[in-house]
């Protein structure tokens, strides 16, 4: 038997469905379907209904499930009404898309911060393979894990692409964390057979066939969770062998596997690659060789392309991770992200912990926003253009990253037919860092001054997009699941 259930989200809904688009939707009613029991065609945490502009949604929103569906009985139905009043239409709270991070090496969390003067390739030798090996034992590895998720958890990170270790054991604990904590979550255990210190490496193709083994069992058999997914993650190309390369683009096509990797992150490397890889005129068709391009592949940084890459990228339905804090700090350079999207390559952006320090999208979103200031001002002329915006920004930091993670069906914004993953952001908080002035408070009701309105509340969102903090992320929803609340 199941038991149907339908949770009620009630208040100001703010998303962006489309690339530069800001969309407000207020006096609204979410339904939810929440499942006890097996009927699979009554999917666990999906939107069924949205009342946009309801009489009933601070009063009595059961009036708009019932006008939803009027075989609901009341015990049916459970409304989620958090404090009822003016914030709603003030502009100081409204529910907002989970955040989806697409790029994170959770194993490098506790190095956050930690990078010197270093660029790329020595800072792998000094900071992150030592770290990264020691995640072997078990005790270390739960704790690093189980601080480095709740950390994208309580920065609003509702989905997050990770990268763990070679060692499929504390792969499988990642995963297992991720699950017990509600997080939708890519779990990639790192492949790699040379060009590594000895005691970090895979030493022949075989260990690491047994190794991805242990994983996708683990996940398929023993996790089972539509939420948890695995992404086959051969770390880069210098750190691969073709044999490698040639079995994980195998094992990719078997299963349609998601793929995760990082591409044209810095000059030295790029000239690696080449070295490396004699018979592919560019770094891009080294994974393209081997099969491992796809509409379900994530390509962290891709700061150094070339057109061509760019146009192999596009016929593969390839989506970039951008990574402007990771690029900044251990100096690889500006992705030009203007360009990337408007030639169809989607975009999303990653902490890439720890190339990157903070374990937050938003904070990465506005460093998103500077570095394509950066990229304008290198411009001759037309340097306005190269500038991304707020929304475009915050369209990148969710409904970019379901996309480059081939879910734009699933999550990223709020639909009928999505899962509700949700942030309900606060800027009212104890704690809160943002001081919105009486003045600049809006008033979403008055549809007299609409146009006024709405440019105060555009204020408002770009007072949280540079000044908020986890402080003003009060409660985080998974598939309609309560995973984190302050
Ligand atoms: N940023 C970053 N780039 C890489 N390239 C290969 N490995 C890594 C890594 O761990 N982080
Ligand atoms: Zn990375």
């Amino acid at each position: 038997m199941t038991i149907k259930k339908l949770v009620l989200f009630c208040g100001t809904f703010v998303d962006t469905p489309e690339l530069g688009t800001l969309r407000v939707r207020i006096n609204t009613t979410i339904g939810v379907s929440l499942m006890i029991g097996n009927n699979n065609n009554h999917k666990k945490g999906e939107i069924k209904f949205i009342r946009e502009n309801s009489p009933n949604y601070d009063i009595n929103p059961i009036l708009d499930a019932l006008e939803y569906d009027p075989t609901l009985h009341t015990s049916e139905i459970e409304v989620i009404n958090l404090q009822p009043g003016t914030d709603w239409l003030n502009g100081t709270r409204f529910y907002f898309p989970g955040f989806i991070d697409t790029h994170c090496h959770a194993s490098q969390y506790p190095n956050s911060g930690i990078f010197g003067s270093s660029t790329l390739l020595d800072w792998l030798e000094k900071y992150t393979f030592p770290l990264e090996a020691s995640l072997k034992e078990y005790k270390l590895a739960f704790n690093v894990y189980s601080k480095a998720v709740q950390r994208t958890i309580t920065n609003g990170t509702t989905c997050c692409s990770y990268y763990a270790t070679i060692d499929p054991n504390s792969t499988n604990l990642l995963a297992d964390i991720c699950n017990r904590l509600g997080q939708r979550a890519f779990i990639g255990k790192v492949c790699m057979d040379r060009n590594c210190p000895s005691y970090y490496k895979e030493h022949n193709v075989q260990e690491c066939m047994d190794n991805m083994d242990i994983v996708l069992n683990h996940i398929s058999d023993e996790i089972q969770n539509d939420r948890i997914k695995p992404i086959i993650t051969p770390r880069f190309a210098p750190t691969c062998s073709q044999e490698m390369l040639t079995y994980l683009g195998e094992l990719v096509k078997k299963h349609r596997l998601h793929v995760q990797t990082h591409l044209s992150e810095n000059v030295e490397e790029v000239k690696w690659v080449l070295q490396l890889f004699p018979d592919c005129k560019t770094y891009t068709d080294v994974y393209q060789k081997f099969g491992l391009l796809s509409e379900k592949t994530v390509l962290a940084h891709c700061i150094h392309l070339s057109e061509p890459e760019l146009k192999v990228l596009r016929e593969t339905g390839s989506g970039v991770s951008h990574c402007p804090i990771s690029n900044s700090s251990i100096t690889s350079g500006e992705c030009r992200v203007r360009w990337l999207l408007d030639n169809g390559i989607d975009v999303s952006l990653g902490t890439d912990i720890s190339g990157g320090f903070s374990s937050s999208i938003l904070n990465t979103a506005r460093q998103a926003h500077l570095v394509s200031r950066h990229v304008a001002m290198k411009q001759k002329e037309n340097k306005d253009y190269y500038k991304l915006n707020v929304n475009e920004c915050l369209y990148i930091a969710t409904m970019g990253g379901a996309k480059v993670l081939d879910l734009q069906d699933a999550i990223g914004s709020f639909d009928v037919g999505k899962q509700f993953d949700a942030q309900l952001v606060d800027l009212n908080t104890i704690g809160s860092n943002v001081d919105v002035f009486e003045w600049q408070l809006t008033d979403l009701n008055d549809r007299n001054n609409e146009k006024k309105n709405m440019e105060l509340f555009h204020d408002i969102i770009a007072k949280w997009f540079f000044n908020g903090d986890r402080f003003n992320t009060a409660r985080v929803w998974v598939s309609g699941q309560l995973i984190h609340s302050i």
